[in-house]
């Protein structure tokens, strides 16, 4: 069995996604999703003018050894790029492999660990009363978790306060567009947040909260000690994650449980956290960290350690890892929770699927391989268009971390 062809489609139903399309000499397909938003070419670019001349002729049954090449080959290791492009053959190599057995891609992984994946949404509101009542809609619509965030007044343009209910798309402009930040404000404020969360809907619900990347470890503490009270889920990306040492100041001071991982993109960014339990919950995503096969053994390595899984779910990231990462998360053992921002009418149109939402679960279907194709006469329809995600100054007009 060989690799015949391959290529990239790039299209934009209300936001970019880049597809990888595999195809062999049987007649069997199989598609990854490469999306990394703001900077999509550089990994189409990647992967037509880099990785794909190298699959053709290839043995598309050899996920392990194709793995290996790309990444040992590339000789520059491990950036998001790099990672992303390797994450898209990966994935359709596994749908590939999937649809040859005729199962779907969880049972190939080891079958079934859980009748349905847990997810949370985004509530988020541009003050605290309309982030409950946001709160309130996800809880009638079946949700056991819910992401909070809010306005904060005196920050334009706080993270995660988007502009519909369902989902929240950052990338919003063709340059990027500048927004504030000021961490006494956002101290200040959050935890007034939660408070009326909890008064307002009690302890039934998961509340998470995602801090962005915007804290000092010494601000992350504070917070984190703050939130107590409410018993949160988790505090996601409360400090930058490049110096893993960092968590350790933070766990000093707080019980409230800590996620990080969405911007990872391999086992080295986050070994350190996993080996120390630094953190509750791991965010890498079959996209951002090198697909199916690096991800299981991110898994593997933060079971030992009993950090368990929370794959980062935005918009950005396409139907096809969402798809992948709904097999992954009925698999895999030390599961925590899965993100899940609703795509567009547009992008699921684009990107027929078979799982679906129920009583605050996704559930993937039984099609063999990730159960997600693309429509690419569809997909035409919607071309590339630039959009940037926004950057973030301190009141000074310092740069900060959006
Ligand atoms: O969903 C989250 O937790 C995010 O932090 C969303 C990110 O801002 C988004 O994926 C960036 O493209
Ligand atoms: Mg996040």
């Amino acid at each position: 069995m060989k690799i015949q062809a391959a290529k990239v489609v790039i299209t934009c139903p209300g936001r970019n996604f880049v597809t990888l399309k595999i195809e062999t000499d049987q007649g069997v397909y199989g598609i990854g999703d490469a999306t990394m938003n703001g900077r999509e070419l550089a990994v189409a670019s990647y992967l037509e003018d880099h990785v794909i001349p190298c699959l053709i002729g290839m043995d598309p049954r050899r996920i392990e050894d194709i793995w290996q090449y790309l990444y040992r080959g590339a000789y520059w290791r491990r950036g998001p790029v790099t990672m992303r492009a390797i994450a898209a053959v990966d994935m359709a190599l596994w749908d590939i492999k999937a649809k040859m057995a005729g199962m779907p891609l969880y049972q190939l992984l080891g079958g079934r660990s859980r009748d349905g994946v847990m997810v949370y949404g985004h509530a988020n509101g541009a003050d605290i009363e309309e982030t409950v009542d946001a709160v309130g809609k996800y809880i009638d619509m079946g949700y056991k978790a819910i992401r909070a965030q809010t306005g904060v007044p005196g920050i334009k343009d706080a993270y995660g306060v988007g502009r519909g209910v369902l989902h929240y798309e950052p990338a919003d402009a063709q340059l990027p567009s500048v927004s504030g930040w000021d961490t006494r404000k956002a101290l200040n404020h959050t935890p007034k947040l939660f408070e009326k969360l909890r008064d307002t809907y009690g302890f039934d619900h998961h509340l998470l909260h995602d801090g962005h990347h915007r804290y000092t470890p010494q601000e992350a503490a504070n917070l984190g000690k703050m939130l107590e009270p409410f018993q949160l889920f988790w505090f996601e990306d409360c400090t930058p994650a490049e110096n893993q040492e960092a968590f350790k100041l933070v766990r000093q001071h707080t019980t409230t449980p800590l996620a990080v991982g969405e911007v990872f993109n391999t086992i080295w960014d986050c070994k350190d956290l996993i080996e120390n339990q630094l953190i509750d919950y791991i965010r890498t995503t079959v996209v951002g960290a090198g697909g199916i096969t690096h991800l299981r053994r991110i898994a593997d390595l933060a079971s030992l350690y009993q950090v368990r899984t929370g794959c980062h779910g935005a918009t950005d990231l396409s139907p096809v890892t969402m798809g992948c990462a709904l097999h992954f998360d009925t698999w895999v053992p030390n599961f925590g929770i899965q993100e899940y921002m609703r795509h567009s009418e547009e992008t699921d149109e684009v990107f027929p699927h078979d799982y679906h939402f129920a009583d605050g679960h996704l559930h993937c279907g039984e099609t063999p391989g990730h159960g997600v194709d693309i429509d690419e006469a569809l997909a035409a329809k919607y071309p590339y268009k630039p959009a940037y995600l926004p950057v973030a100054r301190l009141e000074d007009g310092s740069m900060w971390n959006w």
